[in-house]
């Protein structure tokens, strides 16, 4: 089943700006999918799109079968979403800040306790936001995103910002969630995180889709032994040198 749909979709921001030029892709439900491309090639737009953020100029963009944007409010309460810079109440603690998203999604209380024990937040339930080193801000954001109890999660960059330790266990924290049946949207700049982490991946280039394959399928075709090495070569392909 396409938990998410999109085709034709075109972005062209203030009359002028043409984000994204008629992109097709779908995420089957169950798998982990990464947007990559370049800086400015269109994946915020994208996931801003999805998440009923910004509304598309024109395409078909379908969310857990509703239709974007005129049926968004079903969509925002069944969707999650790990923003690129999240910002938690600062002088909220991290138990606080769960509650505040388990009620606003209508949830049982017990699920504030059950999230801090998933995000391995217990020990640190009484923490004001502020106080939170990078990567463990990041695990109030994935919990916050999860109080809902989606079925989708989109995140922008995930791991942005943190160190290596942190990015694995973010890693952890996703893979764990697809464990659960949760179907993932993400964007990354990191090539090993997407190599690591993703069924299927699309790759986005001046607001078109160039590519969309596993990451295998793309080592394969450039003879590369990463993924990072693989989209180089794509890239230079396309003269984006
Ligand atoms: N609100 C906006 N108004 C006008 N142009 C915009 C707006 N938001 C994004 N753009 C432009 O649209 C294009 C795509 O931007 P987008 O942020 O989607 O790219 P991205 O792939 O997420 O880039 P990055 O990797 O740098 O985050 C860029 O040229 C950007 O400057």
């Amino acid at each position: 089943m396409r938990i998410v749909d999109v085709e034709n979709l075109w972005k062209v921001y203030n009359r002028r700006k043409e984000a994204l030029r008629g992109i097709s892709f779908h995420v089957e439900s169950g798998e982990i999918f990464a947007l990559l491309g370049p800086n400015g090639a269109g994946k915020t737009t994208t996931v801003k799109i999805l998440s009923c953020i910004s509304k598309p100029t024109s395409g078909k963009v379908e969310v857990m079968g509703y239709s974007v944007p005129d049926q968004c409010s079903k969509v925002r309460e069944r969707v999650g979403v790990v923003p690129q810079e999240f910002q938690g109440f600062s002088d909220l603690t991290v138990e606080e800040n769960i509650k505040y998203f388990v009620k606003l999604y209508r949830g049982e209380e017990s699920q504030v306790e059950e999230l801090m024990k998933t995000l391995d937040l217990l020990e640190y339930r009484k923490t004001r936001f502020r106080n939170l080193s990078g990567g463990y801000k990041r695990r109030v954001a994935i919990a916050c995103s999860l109080a809902g109890d989606p079925k989708l999660l989109f995140m922008d960059e995930p791991t942005v910002g943190l160190d290596p330790r942190s990015r694995r266990d973010v890693w952890n924290l996703i893979t764990e969630v697809k464990r659960r049946g949760i179907s993932v949207l993400l964007t990354t700049h990191y090539l090993d995180e997407a190599q690591k982490l993703s069924d299927r991946i699309g790759i986005i280039f001046n607001g078109k889709i160039v590519r969309l394959s596993t990451p295998g399928e793309l080592m394969e075709e450039f003879r590369k032994q990463s993924l990072e090495e693989a989209y180089l070569a794509l890239m230079e392909s396309l003269g984006d040198v």
